[in-house]
């Protein structure tokens, strides 16, 4: 499927300089968005996943659908002060700010199959520090799903080593 004819392209938003993709008109779109999460879906079977964990907010989005699919487990990682027990945490830096993202220090079992979804892979500072969060707590991570990747801002290059789908590309 063409998903691209689904995001909306905003200028200037939330900074100026940033051209933000909206996905919320691909999610808006029941076809286009079970499409995409069907996508996601058979490569976390082809990959044996155990468990899906995605970054606020719109990591979300597109994980919880693939692990209900896929009837295996969700795990939240969390802006600071969000989450209600013992976490642990990572600094990190994205296309327009920086923050701290934490995970339940339990949401992951050592040696577990991990899939990290989100919707868009950009400068990749918040991939690479989810991968830091699981990989801490002893998770295997077997793949990184996108939506989208802005290749313009090399991301991919903090994924080396790594598996990557994404289903649309912007250079
Ligand atoms: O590759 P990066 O440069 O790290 O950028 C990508 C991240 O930025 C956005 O999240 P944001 O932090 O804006 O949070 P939100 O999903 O809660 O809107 C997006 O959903 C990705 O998680
Ligand atoms: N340009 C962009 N559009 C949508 N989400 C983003 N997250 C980081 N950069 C983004």
């Amino acid at each position: 499927m063409d998903y691209k004819q689904f995001i909306t392209l905003v200028e200037d938003w939330p900074k100026e300089g940033v051209q933000f993709k909206d996905i919320t008109t691909l999610m808006d779109n029941g076809v286009a968005y079970k499409s995409a999460v069907d996508e996601i879906v058979q490569y976390a079977k082809d990959r044996q996943v155990d468990i899906i964990v995605g970054p606020e907010a719109r990591g979300f989005i597109v994980g919880c659908p693939v692990a209900y699919a896929l009837e295996i487990g969700f795990a939240p990682v969390r802006k600071e002060g969000k989450l209600p027990r013992e976490v642990i945490k990572v600094d990190y830096g994205l296309e327009y700010g920086k923050d701290v993202l934490t995970i339940h220090k339990d949401a992951i079992k050592p040696g577990q199959r991990v899939l990290i979804t989100d919707d868009l892979l950009a400068t990749g500072g918040t991939i690479e520090a989810t991968i830091k969060l699981v990989e801490e707590l002893g998770g295997v991570v077997v793949g990184c799903a996108f939506l989208i990747e802005l290749s313009y801002l090399n991301g991919r290059d903090k994924l080396e080593g790594y598996d990557v789908l994404t289903l649309m590309e912007y250079n």
